[in-house]
């Protein structure tokens, strides 16, 4: 904590506008990145990313996520447009911002040959600011953080990918840290280390720092995140709240009933629209009319109906709608 304000009392980082807690941690206007081979990667991106959210930044591959955040970090120069971190220019102000920001961009690499702690170690002590004599406290308090204690002495070269992604996170974690940038945290990792990297999101969330993450897949994003963007071929689909950017897509009505031809034909007749018919399952687009009597159709034309009701709609159905398109993780 004595690092981070004395950090806070050098004059330009009173500059921040992060010291103003309504003010977004993150803002792009017109952000716009096209690589020298002529490929438009990021396309007029105006992101807002509210001050102690846990931001899902959501795409399908390709879809232009990781040269954003490169972008964000001061590692490469936008084509044209502007980036803002902690209320300053990027990357401009690399200097005074990169300080607050914990990132995990390209995955974990540590030195294999180090014990995770020596990693963390020998990462800190690269880190002009960071003070010597409080350094292996530092180090067992990331430790702790990401669950890493008992593990810290350990080859990295022996840890499974979920403990060097831990390792990662760690390292992102030795300065107290304002925002943390992750790019496909979980990637690659297994069920049991993406439950896990999750909850450590989660946690540090709670502390207040704000996360960014990028994903490419809906769930995480619906299972971690208070508000997510999300991108499409280098364009900005929609942002907000994750509870509002579902709610806007409407749910589907599903009729669970042995006789789904009947059934399909009988929702087509009450107006029911884009009927899909699946393994004694039929669904289709909530009608405007009431829906007890679409019901009562359906028991009246004899068809055995055991399920009927609007499933709340999810991100993905929101993606659908917006897109007109499958969120394909292929990409
Ligand atoms: N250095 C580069 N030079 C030229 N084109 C690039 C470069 N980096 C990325 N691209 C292209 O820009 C587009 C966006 O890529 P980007 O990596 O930002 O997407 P992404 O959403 O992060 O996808 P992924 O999850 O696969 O990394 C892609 O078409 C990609 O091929």
């Amino acid at each position: 904590m004595e690092e981070l304000s004395a950090a806070e009392a050098e004059p330009e980082d009173a500059e921040t506008a992060a010291s103003d807690p309504e003010s977004p941690v993150i803002a792009t206007r017109a952000l716009t990145k096209r690589y020298r081979g002529g490929q438009l990667a990021v396309d007029g991106l105006d992101l807002t990313v509210p001050a102690g959210s846990v931001f899902g930044f959501l795409g399908p591959n390709g879809s232009g996520k990781t040269t954003t955040i490169r972008m964000l970090m001061g590692l490469i120069e936008p084509t044209s447009g502007t980036a803002r971190v902690l209320g300053r220019p990027m990357p401009r102000a690399s200097r005074a911002v990169l300080p607050h920001v914990g990132a995990l961009i390209e995955g974990p690499a540590p030195y294999g040959f180090l014990s995770g702690r020596d990693n963390l170690l020998r990462y800190d002590s690269a880190d002009p600011t960071a003070d010597p004599r409080t350094r292996s406290a530092r180090v067992a308090a990331a430790l702790d953080r990401v669950g890493l204690t008992a593990a810290g002495g350990k080859k990295a070269k022996a840890y499974s990918l979920g403990m060097k992604q831990r390792l990662g996170l760690a390292a992102a974690l030795l300065r107290p840290r304002r925002l943390l940038v992750l790019d496909e945290p979980t990637n690659g990792l297994d069920p049991q280390g993406m439950r896990e990297i999750r909850s450590l999101v989660r946690e540090l969330a709670s502390d207040g720092t704000t996360v960014f993450l990028s994903s490419h897949l809906l769930d995480e994003i619906e299972q971690v995140c208070t508000h997510a963007a999300v991108m499409a071929r280098g364009r900005l689909i929609t942002q907000g709240a994750v509870r509002d950017l579902a709610a806007g897509a409407r749910g589907r009505l599903v009729v669970t009933t042995p006789d789904v031809t009947d059934a399909a034909r009988v929702l087509k007749e009450q107006g029911v629209a884009d009927v899909t018919v699946a393994e004694g399952r039929v669904t289709g687009e909530p009608p405007e009319r009431e829906l007890a009597d679409v019901n009562a159709a359906l028991v009246t034309a004899g068809v055995r109906v055991r399920g009927f009701g609007v499933e709340r709609a999810s991100l993905e159905d929101a993606f659908v709608a917006l897109t007109g398109e499958g969120f394909d993780v292929a990409g």
